[in-house]
């Protein structure tokens, strides 16, 4: 079996939990807490910004043109793409896309991103992709799952945007090359690399939940009051 077969099978729990998550249900059914879409566009747009500098660090460890195209790529992508599923969601709230830009990241989210920034730093190739790799995956499967359960073509979903383009070549497409590059890495590696891409991978699919969690709770940060009544 590859070895990103076996990271998804390591992992099926959380794959499953993500896609039952409230807030992923909520996109299936239509229907999302407005204050949550909020938050979550904010977190999102701060996040992605964030993601394209991982990229920049992946480019400065690629071995060929090849990876510097894809990640140039990618880098596109999020710039001139990934917009559309959050215009989706500022849609369904009607607040303007620039008003839910510049915010801070809530804790979750400034997990997630420092995580992939720590094993763009600090490990190899191999790292890294295994550390972004749950980004695609994840949202490619939401996507395939909720189009099938939920997308009907006679029917207007106000979310049919928002799914569908997470179910386009674009999303399957960054998979598959990830998930190709880093099971070419992984048969040169040794059992500690492996360990460390497992890891980063697995905390990766952990930071997936939590931060669909983080929008539905509508995380923030302490406020000192919080904290001086607890
Ligand atoms: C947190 C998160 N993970 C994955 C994606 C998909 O690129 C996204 N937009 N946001």
């Amino acid at each position: 079996m590859s070895f990103t077969n076996q990271l998804r099978e390591e992992n099926e729990h959380l794959f499953r939990e993500i896609y039952r998550h409230p807030f992923v249900q909520g996109i299936g059914k239509g229907e999302l807490n407005p204050e949550a879409v909020a938050h979550y566009v904010k977190a999102d747009y701060e996040y992605l910004n964030k993601f394209m500098q991982v990229y920049g660090l992946a480019i400065s460890k690629s071995a060929e043109r090849e990876e510097i195209e894809f990640f140039n790529e990618q880098v596109q992508f999020i710039l001139h793409s990934e917009v559309h599923p959050h215009k989706n969601l500022c849609e369904y709230i009607g607040i303007p896309y620039e008003d839910l830009q510049g915010y801070d990241l809530p804790p979750t989210a400034d997990h997630y991103i420092k995580h992939m920034l720590y094993h763009a730093l600090q490990g190899g190739m191999g790292e890294t992709l295994a550390a972004l790799l749950p980004c695609p995956w994840t949202y490619l499967e939401i996507g395939k799952k909720l189009e099938i359960e939920f997308l009907n073509e006679s029917q207007d979903h106000p979310f049919q945007p928002w799914i569908t383009f997470y179910t386009e070549d674009a999303m399957m497409d960054v998979t598959n090359f990830m998930r190709s590059r880093l099971d070419q890495l992984a048969e040169k590696a040794s059992d500690s690399e492996k360990q460390k891409m497992r890891e980063a991978f697995h905390k990766s699919c952990q930071l997936e939940w939590s931060f669909w969690e983080m929008a539905i709770t509508c995380e923030g940060w302490l406020t000192e009051e919080e904290v001086s009544t607890r």
